[in-house]
């Protein structure tokens, strides 16, 4: 059976992902969302002509020739209002964020007074509109702050609020059931028995959707048996997920029953095989409107398909418009030839002394060992066929 090329498989993937629905929600929750229309403001901020420091509201002219005598009539903290309008030598004490009184056209700062009293020595002169913010000078009413698609930052939040937006309309999250299968498998803190090991990608794979923005249920671990697989399947359609990704039970062998529930369930089967090392029997197909990516079980092979094929899907639900970035490096060390498979290899990242990036292969790449995932910080790209390289030579890489 041919193997199908990861760019091809990828791009067939991305075409069927459709965009995921708004919800409003209270915007102590966006960190984070993505926002799902131009944010508008409803307010001018500052909406007045306001104090930049805390010192006394003058007329310019008053101080051109210094120093220069005026009298206190009033006093204006922030979140008041001078009721009267200012006249010639008089002054307004203000405070920092308070409305200029009408007839002020600058602050003095408090630091170049010397009060007395009812009155006060202006010890240095002050230019027109000195440490007045006017209204709007931050934004006004009606600006689009904020465009359709962001990702939202505490900055974007900070901004909304003073946009006078307490909720905010943003893209749903996406909802992933992750589903483990396998005799063999336990919860950790289960006892194993003698032929059994721990469940890991559940975890992993739990962990790659939620960063890039998915929320997780997460249906453990099914036997391999076509009932069991089935009625967890049944599980995640109850719960109306986005995305289903299963582990495991996707290869070739007699025990490997996931594509066979599922096309039983009525699947599209999009596409199975991929050329591509770890990950070959990746599957992906469409139950409803259900999205499925079939993972296979090694945990090294989940993880990488995972990052290479669930995250991106999520991302492009999302609206991301760039779902999988590749930056480019130098190689750390020689590299044989390959083969026909496409190939990411585990490696470390540095910088070298004239700055450039640089990535390092792990000689172990077996598609069983964790601890070296845990350890790599990027995937180099190896194309098929991709002839021996040699250290210093260009590659690309998945930053991790
Ligand atoms: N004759 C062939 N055999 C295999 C082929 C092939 O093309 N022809 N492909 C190999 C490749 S490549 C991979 S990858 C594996 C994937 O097979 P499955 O997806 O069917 O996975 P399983 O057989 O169920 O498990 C493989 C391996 O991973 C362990 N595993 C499974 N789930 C988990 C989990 N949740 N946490 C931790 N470890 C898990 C499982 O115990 C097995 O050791 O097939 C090759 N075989
Ligand atoms: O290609 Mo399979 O994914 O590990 O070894």
């Amino acid at each position: 059976m041919s193997l199908m090329k990861v760019e091809d498989a990828l791009s067939q993937l991305l075409e069927n992902a459709a965009q995921i629905g708004t919800e409003n929600i209270p915007l102590h929750d966006a960190l984070g969302r993505v926002l799902a229309q131009d944010l508008t403001a409803n307010r001018d901020q500052p909406p007045f002509d306001s104090s930049a420091m805390d010192g006394y509201a003058v007329k310019a002219a008053n101080l051109a020739n210094i120093p220069v005598r005026l009298q206190v009539v009033g006093e204006v903290p922030a979140g008041h209002r001078f009721p009267d309008r200012l006249s010639n030598r008089e002054a307004v004490r203000i405070f920092t964020g308070a409305p200029v009184p009408e007839g002020a056209d600058a602050i003095l700062i408090q630091e170049n007074t010397e009060r007395d009293g009812a009155f006060l020595t202006a010890l240095e002169g002050v230019t027109t509109g000195q440490y007045i913010r006017p209204a709007g000078l931050d934004f006004k009413k009606n600006d689009v702050l904020i465009v359709k698609g962001t990702l939202l930052e505490p900055a974007h939040l900070a901004l909304a609020a003073s946009m006078n937006h307490p909720e905010i309309l943003v893209l749903r999250r996406p909802k992933v059931a992750i589903l483990a299968t396998g005799d063999e498998l336990v919860l950790p803190g289960e006892t194993p028995s003698d032929n059994q090991i721990i469940a890991s990608n559940n975890f992993g794979v739990a962990a790659l959707a939620k960063v890039v923005g998915a929320d997780v249920l997460d249906l453990g671990i099914a036997r391999d048996d076509k009932q069991a697989i089935a009625s967890k399947i049944k599980q995640a359609q109850d719960a109306k997920v986005d995305i289903l990704v299963s582990s495991g039970g996707v290869s070739v062998g007699e025990h490997d029953l996931v594509q066979d529930v599922l096309k039983e369930m009525g699947m599209d089967l999009a596409f199975w095989r991929i050329a591509m090392r770890p990950g070959k029997p990746l599957m992906a197909g469409k139950l409803g409107d259900c999205q499925v990516l079939g993972l296979p079980g090694n945990p090294v092979s989940a993880m990488v398909c995972a990052i290479l094929f669930m995250q991106p899907l999520i991302r492009k639900m999302l609206g991301d418009s760039i779902p999988q970035r590749i930056e480019r490096a130098i190689l750390g060390d020689a590299l044989a030839e390959n083969d026909k498979r496409q190939s990411y290899l585990r490696a470390t990242l540095s910088i070298d002394d004239s700055g450039k990036s640089v990535a390092t292969p792990f000689a172990g790449q077996d598609s069983a060992m964790m601890a070296g995932l845990a350890r790599a910080s990027c995937l180099i790209i190896r194309p098929p066929h991709a002839k021996a390289a040699n250290k210093g030579d260009p590659c690309d890489f998945i930053r991790l």
